[in-house]
């Protein structure tokens, strides 16, 4: 069995790699980090370091990797060939990955008809449907008609917390040892990809709800507040007894949502939160503020992990969730000079004000009543 999967980042290497090879694939990474590339070639396999209670040492071996700007023949002849395509990559760069993969689809409807998955793993819901629709744009009627027979493009959940790497061997990878990676059967070909590990589900939204109005709604929060008082690391953030409670509260309405709409237990969803949070304080891990709290317009939208829970909220109960509303004005307050978005979102802010900008980024008009609320938070933030 042959897997592809782009991005040989950190979430490619700690995680999804490491599974996938674990599953008896041989995995071929694309990447346009040169150094990496290179480096896999020569070494084949690479070092994942799981930093828990105990430090465990695993090997990832059989792996090879292709550059996709410098070796796009050969990515399009080893997608042409596999049996599983997934990415992890970031959102913003699914549409620059797309034309590759559709043409790696061309050459593969000559050459044979055995069923294909194509599986994106990225914080976001209908991460592979989007992905999907990118890699359509570039294909004939006639192709597309041939991708709906024998290509499943499967939407996911992934959750691994794998911060930005410190370790002298640029390959080794550093993870949490919790891991989930819920996978939607809905657009499955003839059998699921056999991948260890991955649970199979019928309806992934539950799933990718839980997921990203929990662990990435709290860390999103813990980022962007900590970033307010100058901490470096979600660590030291989730110290600060205010800050924690802050999270505690956000992830309690992203939490009653959840349970009201889904129906789930309260106590087992109040136990999912405690876990969450143990993670985000596991003293083996070091993770910059600055990687959580990166793209704060991604993060601004509509369907993502703060305004979504937010405004279901306002609709379920009728009333503002503090908790998110404060997330939000702190993350309007992200203005790393280094983070593109950051610097635009401050421009847009400098121009339109705050409500100028929760109605180009969030579709939040002005009278919706989670604007006051965010705009007396924001306030409160610059005494
Ligand atoms: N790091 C984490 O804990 C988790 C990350 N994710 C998701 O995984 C995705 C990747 O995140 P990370 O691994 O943290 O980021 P990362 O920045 O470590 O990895 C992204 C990789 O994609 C590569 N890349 C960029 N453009 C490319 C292109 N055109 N072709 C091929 N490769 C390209 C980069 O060189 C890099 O190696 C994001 O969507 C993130 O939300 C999801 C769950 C956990
Ligand atoms: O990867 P994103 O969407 O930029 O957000 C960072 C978040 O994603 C993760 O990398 C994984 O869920 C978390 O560590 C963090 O909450």
């Amino acid at each position: 069995m042959r897997a592809v999967h782009f991005g040989a980042g950190n979430i490619g290497r700690g995680f999804i790699g490491s599974l996938l090879a674990a599953s008896g694939y041989d995995v071929v990474f694309v990447d346009v980090n040169e150094q990496i590339v290179r480096l896999l070639k020569e070494r084949g396999e690479y070092r994942v370091i799981v930093a828990g209670e105990h430090r465990e040492e695993q090997w990832v071996r059989g792996v090879s990797a292709l550059n996709s700007q410098t070796e796009r023949e050969q990515v399009v002849a080893a997608i042409a060939d596999a049996d599983l395509v997934t990415t992890a990559v970031g959102p913003h760069i699914l549409p620059a990955i797309a034309p590759v993969i559709a043409a790696g689809l061309e050459q593969r409807f000559v050459v044979q008809e055995k069923p294909l998955h194509v599986i994106a793993c990225e914080n976001m819901i209908g991460g592979t449907e989007a992905l999907k629709q990118h890699v359509l744009a570039h294909l004939s009627a006639a192709e597309q008609q041939l991708a709906d027979q024998s290509v499943g493009f499967l939407n996911c959940a992934v959750d691994r917390i794998v911060p930005n790497q410190t370790n002298d061997d640029p390959l080794a990878v550093t993870v949490e040892p919790f891991f989930e990676w819920a996978i939607e059967t809905r657009n499955v070909i003839g059998a699921v990809p056999p991948i260890q590990g991955a649970q199979f589900v019928a309806d992934l939204g539950p799933y990718i709800e839980r997921k990203l109005f929990t662990v990435n709604t709290g860390h999103a929060l813990a980022a962007y507040l900590g970033y307010q008082k100058q901490y470096s690391t979600v660590q030291e953030a989730m110290k600060d007894a205010g800050i924690r409670a802050d999270v505690e509260q956000a992830l309690s309405e992203s939490g009653a949502v959840l349970v009201n709409k889904h129906g789930w237990d309260a106590k087992e969803h109040r136990a999912y939160i405690d876990t969450t949070i143990g993670r985000f304080m596991n003293p083996a891990l070091s993770d910059d503020i600055i990687r959580v709290a990166r793209s704060p317009i991604r993060k601004l939208g509509p369907n993502d992990r703060l305004v979504a829970p937010a405004v279901q909220y306002c609709t379920l109960f009728s009333s503002v969730p503090a908790g998110l509303a404060k997330g939000i004005a702190a993350l309007l307050r992200f203005d790393h000079p280094e983070d593109s978005e950051a610097v635009a979102l401050q421009q847009t802010i400098e121009q339109h004000g705050i409500e100028g900008a929760l109605r180009q980024y969030a579709g939040l008009e002005r009278d919706h009543p989670l604007v006051a609320v965010v705009r007396e938070e924001y306030e409160r933030m610059e005494k």
